[in-house]
């Protein structure tokens, strides 16, 4: 199959310091993959950077045959990349009908904020809600439906579980079963490990800015000793 994005010797940082320290990494169109690692090894850094949030050092960053590395967000976005922040960051004064009609693309086939109530009913019921009167969960929803809005060929997930109640993760686990069958692929960054092996076809370990291990989930769920050393869980 081929892939929907490749990344070839990224790195990354701050103010000259460096965090990505030669990323390769490769996602396959429709795939799922899971990137784990401890805090502070480069997850969030990584999933900003592909997003064109933090500009590289150097490396390439390719979705299909476009080559990305360097280009800023909006590029990023428009070439059909889209990104569920951490922390959700939906807009707390809006509406989920006005969060929702601001993430759409206009003139594009495709997701229109109907289907994402189809997809998400709870937050048809809520779509006078403003953004501060939702649960975190329903939070997270809306911040999936934003990202849908704007037709993505890859979604990145910066830990859609973070800060909510394991029902609730449930919830969002079914969504992103769901979309599954949508053929939409995916980079899915967490600390939640029954998440990740539940939702990824393959898991991708990161250590201080590189990425030291990846194999089918299946794999990586039977070695527990592998995942301990990895990533001190077990
Ligand atoms: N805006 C920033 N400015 C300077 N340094 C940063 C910034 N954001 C992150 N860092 C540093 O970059 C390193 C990697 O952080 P990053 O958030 O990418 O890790 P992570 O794997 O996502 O961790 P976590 O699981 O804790 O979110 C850390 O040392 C962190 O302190």
């Amino acid at each position: 199959m081929t892939d929907v994005l490749t990344v070839r010797d990224l790195r990354a940082g701050y103010a000259g310091s460096t965090v990505l320290d030669g990323v390769d990494f490769t996602v396959p169109a429709g795939g799922v993959v899971a990137l784990l690692g401890r805090n502070g090894a480069g997850k969030s850094t990584f999933v900003h950077t592909v997003m064109g949030m933090l500009k590289p050092y150097s490396g390439s960053i390719r979705l299909g045959d476009r080559e990305l590395a360097g280009a800023p967000a909006h590029v990023v976005a428009r070439s059909g990349v889209a990104i569920v922040p951490q922390g959700r960051r939906v807009f707390a004064p809006l509406t989920v009908a006005e969060n929702l009609r601001i993430a759409s693309v206009r003139g594009r086939d495709g997701w229109t904020p109907e289907r994402v109530y189809e997809l998400m009913p709870r937050l048809a019921e809520r779509r006078g809600n403003r953004g501060d009167q939702l649960s975190g969960g329903e939070q997270q929803m809306l911040a999936i439906g934003r990202a849908l809005l704007r037709n993505p060929r890859l979604l990145l997930l910066d830990e859609p579980s973070d800060g909510l109640a394991p029902a609730v993760v449930d919830q969002v686990a079914e969504l992103l079963e769901q979309l599954r069958g949508e053929g939409i692929a995916a980079v899915l960054v967490e600390q939640d490990l029954h998440l990740a092996f539940r939702l990824a076809d393959e898991v991708a370990v990161m250590q201080k800015g590189r990425i030291v291990h990846r194999s089918p989930t299946a794999d990586f769920r039977a070695d527990r000793a592998r995942a301990h050393a990895l990533l001190g869980v077990g």
